[in-house]
């Protein structure tokens, strides 16, 4: 589903060439639920923003559910993403005006889906998530679990090929965040394709495999303790 070989990326500030992610060779498979772990400023943002052609590197190929994406510019790169990739941030982005229901629509309009399978739709995935009775709130009215929980919803309304994460729970206290990774669980279950991105061991340790990420390089792969041996 995901292939990255031989990922670079740098930025430059003035004269200076600062690489922040280092031959990155990465697999997802379909179904998958994959945490990336790693400290502060060690490139998991640049990673995620790369996988979710939000970014292009600087070097290597990614292929991602067949499509050498890097060959698209930047309308195709948009057009993969929103047919792909569903988004969940650390801080929800849920846009405070509108009601759980308008924005888990947002993605349904950007697809020219019409008003009434849009509404439809947008239930549904809130029903998903536990919140359907919640649809006419706005976030303000809403605890922080359940705006992340909006936020899944709108993330899934589309049926993307994969759920991309970014610290998930970060904002969250802990039993809310159990309750997004139970949430996640039971997406896995149901066949769906995760990569979270998190700092955090105990939150990365609900995934299926965790790969660790130190100045810009993947380190060696091990199965994370819940699902296997090391190996
Ligand atoms: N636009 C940019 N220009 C220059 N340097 C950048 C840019 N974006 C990121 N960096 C540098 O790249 C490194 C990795 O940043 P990145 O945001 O990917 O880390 P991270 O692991 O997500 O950190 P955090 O957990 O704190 O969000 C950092 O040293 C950062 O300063």
């Amino acid at each position: 589903m995901i292939e990255l070989k031989g990922i670079h990326k740098s930025y430059r500030i003035g004269s200076q060439v600062i690489p922040v992610l280092r031959d990155i060779d990465l697999s997802v498979k379909q179904g998958e639920f994959l945490a990336i772990m790693g400290p502060s400023g060690s490139g998991k943002s640049t990673l995620m923003n790369i996988i979710g052609c939000l970014d292009r590197p600087t070097g290597g190929s990614y292929t991602l559910n067949g499509k050498n994406v890097l060959a698209e510019d930047d309308k195709g790169l948009a057009a993969i993403r929103n047919r792909t990739i569903g988004f969940v941030f650390q801080q929800f982005q849920l846009l405070p005006r509108m009601s759980a229901r308008r924005n888990v629509e947002l993605p349904l309009i950007y697809a020219g889906v019409s008003r009434e399978e849009r509404m439809k739709r947008a239930v549904a995935a809130l029903r998903k998530v536990g919140l359907e009775e919640r649809k006419d709130h706005r976030p303000s009215e809403l605890s922080g679990g359940q705006q992340q929980r909006v936020a899944i919803a709108r993330a899934l309304v589309n049926e993307p090929l994969i759920l991309l994460a970014d610290e998930p729970t970060g904002a969250l206290d802990t039993k809310s965040g159990q309750v997004i990774l139970d949430l996640f669980a039971e997406l896995h279950k149901e066949g769906r394709t995760i990569v979270m991105i998190t700092h955090d061991a105990e939150v990365a340790k609900r995934a299926e495999r965790i790969v660790y990420i130190r100045d810009g390089q993947l380190l060696k792969e091990r199965m994370s303790p819940v699902r296997g041996a090391a190996t």
